[in-house]
């Protein structure tokens, strides 16, 4: 009954994107193997359903999995591409005549105000910084380089014997960041490039061949890579570690 399902796996910009004829973005345009929307998951457990993050294709999501409704979302930063779908969730709160409840750290939920100060009308905004405990998972989330683009926060889950973690955006992490990652069964982690010849300097999000090396070092029981841009094609095989797979939309991991 505890389960994972990866609702968006791709970066800030989707995939395909906008403008872009790269082969990925033309193949997720006609078969659609590549077709990724904004990174988020739903947590299944027997008390409590509930997602992490809500990006802007937040209502799309649902609707893939003809879901009318979830009440609790946990969010790991206010970037867009995290937080574009609350003001839609408010209102679908309104309409269905629920408060929802959005969990962040307080400095992410101070951050969302300023951006969608009527939120609180719908919604109640609950701090995490203390930890949590959701469909019976106990929550701890810790702040995460993020790169250029500052500090996310990444949570580790534990239940019943079975702890994974979720890391959707962070890059260059040091020890003490590195530290609440130790000794998990499954390890999400996102890696927008296959290999981003960016300057660092530039950069947000590990890439694959950065976050293999982590991944190597940690020993997961597995791990699964998300939030990939258009570099990276599914169907390839990028001869990763052993225990290393992408996500898809709709993949479906046990928890236990
Ligand atoms: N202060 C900021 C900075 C960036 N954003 C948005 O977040 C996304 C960042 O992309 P990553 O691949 O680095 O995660 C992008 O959509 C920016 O527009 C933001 O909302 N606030």
């Amino acid at each position: 009954m505890n389960r994972l399902i990866f609702l968006g796996t791709g970066d800030a910009m989707g995939v395909p994107r906008v403008y872009c004829d790269c082969l990925v973005c033309t193949e997720a345009r006609t078969t659609g193997t590549n077709v990724r929307l904004r990174s988020s998951v739903l947590i299944k457990s027997e008390t409590e359903d509930f997602m992490i993050d809500c990006g802007p294709d937040w209502r799309r999501q649902l609707e893939l999995r003809s879901l009318r409704f979830i009440p609790t979302i946990l969010v790991t930063h206010a970037h867009f591409d995290h937080i574009g779908g609350l003001p839609e969730w408010a209102d679908a709160c309104r309409w269905t005549g629920n408060r929802g409840r959005l969990y962040a750290p307080q400095e992410v939920i101070d951050t969302i105000l300023r951006q969608f100060s009527w939120l609180p009308g719908n919604l109640d905004l609950i701090p995490v910084d203390q930890g949590v405990q959701l469909g019976g998972w106990n929550i701890r989330g810790w702040r995460v380089n993020h790169g250029k683009n500052g500090y996310a926060y990444a949570y580790r889950l534990e239940k019943d014997g079975f702890s994974w973690a979720y890391c959707s955006d962070s890059i260059g992490l040091n020890e003490a960041e590195i530290l609440p990652l130790h000794n998990l069964n499954l390890l999400v982690l996102g890696t927008s490039f296959y290999h981003e010849e960016a300057e660092y300097a530039t950069r947000s999000v590990y890439d694959m061949l950065e976050a293999q090396e982590l991944v190597g070092r940690l020993k997961p029981g597995s791990t699964v890579f998300t939030h990939m841009s258009h570099d990276v094609d599914i169907t390839y095989n990028y001869g990763l570690l052993e225990g290393i797979s992408l996500a898809h939309t709709g993949m479906s991991l046990p928890l236990e």
